[in-house]
């Protein structure tokens, strides 16, 4: 029974898929006009959650600027080599996680572009990938929100999947989480895990944040998790959503954050998509042939 038992670890351990129980943190930062003091804080509730025992922790969308296209401008450096990602590559290697960089507004070499960017590091602090918005946040809700996130900012043109030696993650950014063709593109490339670095707003936050997560991870059968800042009335400006939170494959809430600054840590065992596979087999029953062309 030893010997089985020793066996089936090493087994997971030697995986080429890396795949194992492990701690994911979001990381709820209040977020203000001040770009260092938004940095500096973001790295305490780093150091604080890796302290916890975090293994993986995510920061939320446009964490070092406020949101808004009269800031992007202003708040947007070079990546990876610009002052905050220096920052979060020494707090990587600092604290030994994997670290998801939310996102920041990213100042093309050339100057000439700005993107709305994720770098993600390894716990040596080495970069792992650079994930650039894909579909950029431009709607029209009459008397509530208008928003054209492409006055500045432009889209990136391709998926990020992240192989940590715990799981397979796929990246978004906020506005991304409404196509569920990109989701179940990333479910496809063996993802376990989707974390959405977001920042939803006072209509649509409480309207649909909450039932996307669920929603993304139920139809596509793993782990969904959004990391907003907090929700701030006083700040004047964009108000976002906040409710930090993460579902499991089977559409159950694991965490919500709430409104205020603050942090949820959650278990995810990347075992579960794979037993919820097994009993509600989508994968094998789905017909990809009835889906692409005409009826
Ligand atoms: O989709 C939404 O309602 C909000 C999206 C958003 O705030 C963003 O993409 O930054």
């Amino acid at each position: 029974h030893d010997t089985k038992k020793f066996l089936s670890s090493a087994f997971v351990m030697a995986s080429p898929s890396g795949r194992r129980a492990f701690k994911l943190a979001l990381l709820q930062l209040r977020v203000g006009a001040d770009k260092a003091d938004n940095v500096a804080r973001a790295l305490d509730m780093i150091r604080a959650a890796a302290s916890a025992g975090a293994d993986l922790i995510c920061l939320p969308e446009v964490f070092n600027s406020p949101y808004g296209n009269q800031h992007f401008p202003a708040y947007a450096e070079s990546v990876p080599d610009g002052p905050t990602c220096d920052s979060l590559a020494t707090v990587a290697k600092e604290t030994k996680v994997h670290l998801i960089g939310g996102s920041l507004p990213e100042r093309s070499a050339d100057g000439s572009r700005l993107y709305n960017t994720c770098v993600c590091y390894e716990p040596t602090g080495q970069v792992a990938c650079i994930y650039r918005k894909c579909h950029l946040f431009d709607i029209d809700v009459p008397g509530k929100i208008q928003f054209k996130e492409s006055d500045t900012i432009s889209a990136g043109d391709r998926l990020q999947v992240w192989q940590t030696p715990f799981a397979k993650i796929g990246l978004g950014i906020c506005y991304d989480i409404r196509f569920p063709r990109m989701a179940a593109r990333l479910a496809e490339l063996g993802c376990d895990l989707l974390v959405y670095p977001g920042a939803f707003n006072t209509t649509t936050g409480p309207a649909h944040w909450e039932l996307l997560v669920r929603a993304t991870a139920l139809q596509n059968q793993l782990f969904t998790a959004v990391c907003s800042p907090a929700s701030d009335p006083a700040s004047g400006g964009y108000v976002a959503h906040g409710h930090s939170m993460a579902a499991d494959p089977w559409g159950s809430v694991l965490a919500d954050c709430g409104p205020d600054e603050g942090r949820v840590i959650v278990d995810i065992d990347p075992a579960r998509c794979d037993s919820v596979r097994q009993q509600i087999p989508l994968l094998k029953q789905q017909r990809p042939g009835l889906y692409g062309g005409s009826v």
